[in-house]
């Protein structure tokens, strides 16, 4: 396989399940962690190599090392892999998913970005879904009416805080997620519930198209994590899916479509006694607001993407408060309301989107 974003959180799960399921691995691609990509190559021995920088290419241990985000797209056509997990951060992801594509490769697509911004533009059969929730709904889906998808929302970092704090909330703040060990970003997207946001919209890609396409989506508070995605059917049954929170069994699926073995431990409903759960109210997470306009319109997508990511890099450099970051996406969404007609305006709208967000338009 060729996996995008190896020394992250996904990155890391995924070598696990590889190891586990004899997978090869004959490409891996990261960032900046270069001691830890040194390790990764140790174990899985990978044909090829890619890194963020050139300046770092004499610290990686390897023969064939490249640098930059063209290398990805060539390593991606020239590589003889049929399976790429993406499971890079943001915005930079959607170039890879589009040239896996474009390979006919399958795609594990952990990038969630790659469908928020550019979906209408994405054949969702080429598409194995990692995200929990989505995993969680595949999981479920059988051959019988469904009026209503249901996701799941942890609440993230500042569930239980005092309303009036959040303007004051740190990035160290932000990290404190009550389920779930992951990147710096989408922890964050978790405390705004942009998180949440976008996985309606990826559902809504990946569920809601074609001519028995899922026409409702929602999102609620389980505190817990312990169950991810919920299924209305026509009839009135509701199925759920309950797993514990551990990337691994969405990956599992991603890499090896037949499972008959065990990935992890059942839940005990006595061990966990209740479950909670709540409403997802615009006082604590403000960009729920444009949720419905936004899923009337989901190809607008692009620009709560962009202009998430441009907000998130202002609230990290400290020139903006936590609750700023929903405004600034909101004041986005308000402005711009074209939707993209090709792949080439989903790039265009990002740019301009980052620059309104930054000041510079
Ligand atoms: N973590 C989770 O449980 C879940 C994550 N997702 C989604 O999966 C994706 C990955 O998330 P996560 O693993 O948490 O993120 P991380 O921040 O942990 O990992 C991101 C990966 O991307 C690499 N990367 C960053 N910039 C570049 C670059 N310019 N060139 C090459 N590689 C780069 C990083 O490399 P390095 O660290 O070496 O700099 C790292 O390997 C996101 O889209 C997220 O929303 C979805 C569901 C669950
Ligand atoms: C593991 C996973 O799929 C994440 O997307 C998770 O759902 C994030 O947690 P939140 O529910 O807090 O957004
Ligand atoms: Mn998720």
């Amino acid at each position: 396989m060729i996996l995008l974003g190896s020394t992250g959180s996904i990155g890391v799960n995924t070598l696990i399940v590889a190891k586990k399921f004899g997978i090869s691995v004959e490409v891996l691609v990261c960032g900046k962690n270069i001691k830890l990509l040194n390790e990764q190559i140790k174990e899985h021995n990978p044909k090829v190599v890619v890194i963020a920088d050139k300046e770092d290419i004499s610290l990686v241990n390897h023969s064939r090392v490249y640098s930059g985000s063209e290398a990805i797209l060539e390593i991606i056509e020239d590589a003889s892999s049929s399976l790429v997990v993406n499971a890079l951060v943001g915005f930079l992801g959607l170039a890879p998913t589009l040239k896996a594509i474009e390979c006919n490769k399958k795609v594990a697509l952990a990038n969630k970005e790659s469908l928020v911004a550019c979906g209408a533009f994405i054949d969702p059969k080429q598409i194995q879904p990692i995200d929990s929730e989505h995993f969680g709904l595949w999981y479920l889906l059988q051959d019988r009416p469904v009026s209503k998808m249901i996701i799941t929302a942890s609440g993230g970092a500042f569930r239980d805080w005092d309303i009036k704090k959040l303007q004051n909330a740190t990035l160290a703040d932000t990290q404190n997620h009550p389920n779930w060990s992951m990147g710096q970003k989408i922890t964050i997207d978790s405390a705004t519930m942009v998180n949440k946001m976008f996985e309606l919209l990826e559902a809504r890609w990946l569920f809601g198209e074609g001519t028995n396409g899922v026409s409702e989506f929602d999102a609620i508070i389980e505190t817990k994590s312990l169950i991810h995605a919920l299924i209305d059917f026509k009839d009135g049954s509701t199925t759920a899916h309950l797993a514990h929170a551990s990337m691994q069994l969405p990956i599992a699926y991603a890499l090896n479509q037949k499972m008959d073995e065990n990935i992890l431990s059942h839940v005990d409903l006595l061990k966990v006694g209740s479950l909670e759960f709540r409403e997802i109210t615009t006082d604590r997470y403000p960009v729920w607001e444009i949720k419905k306009e936004l899923l009337k319109n989901p190809a607008r997508g692009a620009v709560v993407n962009a202009a998430n990511e441009a907000a998130i890099e202002k609230f990290i450099n400290k020139e903006i408060g936590f609750m700023d970051i929903s405004k600034d996406i909101i004041r986005a969404f308000e402005k711009f309301t074209q939707l993209p007609k090709s792949i080439e305006e989903v790039f265009l709208i990002d740019e301009e989107v980052r620059a309104f967000v930054k000041g510079k338009i």
